[in-house]
């Protein structure tokens, strides 16, 4: 229940973001944030460093669009920051919740799927069997495909997933434009060998709802197929591009699954909590995903977070604002290496599985972009590319 301060507060807010409207669409100076979250400091730093450095006041349509995309979210929570009750507020939460709900047929067939995989897998499998990469193969594909879902394109609007998803993937295979499964899983296998019983996975993860529930049902299969033993989840830890998963996102979900009439739904969050109860999973928060920064100066500006990375045996960055951090969102020639676009940043071996929404992208073959760009014009912006995109150390 939100109190009456909290309302006249949520009005306060409502004003805020008002003048952010206006100060964006009449390109004036970004401003110095004004609330007191440990991170306003590296906020305001790079504000002040980057009027140096252009030897003026950075504005709305002359900035990257990468720092004034995420400083725009940034400022919406630092409104909520200046309050006494709305601190924790998510403005997103509703819009997150409703497309989830909306998608609940398209989770619930999967669902379905992922339950009887693992019963085939309990029963007979053999660890080298074919079957095993086809597996692997369809969650990490629906896992990827999860990322058309986000919000932040539609303004919130619904993205309601509603085809299933076993059919579909077939039907995308084609819009995958660079493919590295097989590179992926002999990465596994290799870290399996190497630590048998002790592979952790970093998941970065993008969107709640359903691209979440897809992406535990990637880790869940992992885990069965004896790839993976240990993950470690990366929420955002404010409200972020809308749709971003937060903890609460993280676990909001569980519970609805969990008191769902459907058998499927309640048992796969009976497996997920006791996954989470026995540190088998952990959500990790970080503030360095809602910084100004890309990630090739991670290991200068977050030392330990870096080390963190490096500590687990595979990373997997989802989605394209991770892969616009990952690349530092810059117009790369689609032929550079991906490991090169990366610019050092490479912690452990990557693995960016990313819906193609902005237009940054690297790894292509020769003629690959340019040859479907005559046949789709918007191929970069529509969300209906994908890449599995794997670099080593
Ligand atoms: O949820 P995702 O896959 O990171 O997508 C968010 C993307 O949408 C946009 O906000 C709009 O294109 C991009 O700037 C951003 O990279
Ligand atoms: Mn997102």
């Amino acid at each position: 229940m939100i109190s009456q301060v909290g309302k006249e507060e949520g009005k306060e807010v409502t004003g805020k973001c008002s003048m952010l409207r206006n100060e964006m669409q009449t390109n004036k100076p970004l401003k110095l944030l004004e609330g007191k979250r440990s991170d306003v400091i590296i906020w305001n730093d790079y504000l002040r460093k980057q009027t140096e450095e252009m030897k003026k006041e950075p504005r709305w349509f002359e900035a990257a669009w990468l720092y004034v995309e995420c400083y725009m979210y940034r400022r919406i929570q630092d409104a909520f920051d200046l309050t006494s009750k709305l601190q924790d507020f998510d403005p997103f939460k509703n819009s997150k919740e409703m497309a989830f709900q909306s998608s609940l047929d398209a989770a619930l067939y999967f669902g379905k799927h992922i339950l009887t995989t693992i019963e085939q897998l309990q029963q007979k499998l053999h660890k080298d069997s074919p079957e095993v990469f086809e597996h692997f193969q369809l969650f990490l594909q629906v896992s990827l495909w999860g990322n058309k879902c986000d919000l932040s394109i539609s303004a919130g609007q619904n993205v309601a997933q509603k085809e299933s998803p076993v059919e579909q993937i077939h039907k995308l295979q084609d819009q995958i434009l660079v493919n590295d499964t097989r590179k992926l899983l002999e990465i596994l296998h290799q870290a399996n060998h190497d630590n048998p019983n002790k592979v952790t996975l970093s998941l970065v993860l993008d969107n709640a709802g359903f691209e979440l529930f897809t992406d535990l049902c990637l880790v869940e299969i992992l885990q069965q197929l004896e790839l993976v033993t240990f993950v470690n989840f990366y929420v955002k830890d404010m409200p972020w591009y809308v749709s971003d998963a937060t903890e609460q996102d993280f676990l909001w979900i569980l519970e609805v699954l969990g008191k769902s009439e459907h058998q499927s739904f309640q048992e796969l969050s009976k497996i997920w909590i006791e996954k989470l109860q026995q540190k088998l999973w952990t959500i990790e928060k970080e503030k360095y995903w809602t910084l100004p920064f890309d990630y090739s100066v991670m290991e200068e500006m977050d030392p330990a977070l870096y080390a963190k990375l490096s500590a687990s045996q595979v990373i997997i960055f989802k989605g394209d604002l991770n892969y616009r951090k990952l690349t530092g969102d810059r117009q790369w020639d689609f032929e550079t290496p991906f490991q090169t676009s990366l610019q050092g940043f490479l912690p452990a071996p990557i693995c960016a599985l990313r819906t193609l929404k902005a237009d940054t992208v690297t790894g292509l073959s020769p003629g690959q972009g340019e040859s479907i760009a005559k046949s789709f014009p918007d191929w970069m912006i529509s969300g209906d590319f994908g890449l599995i995109q794997i670099a080593t150390p």
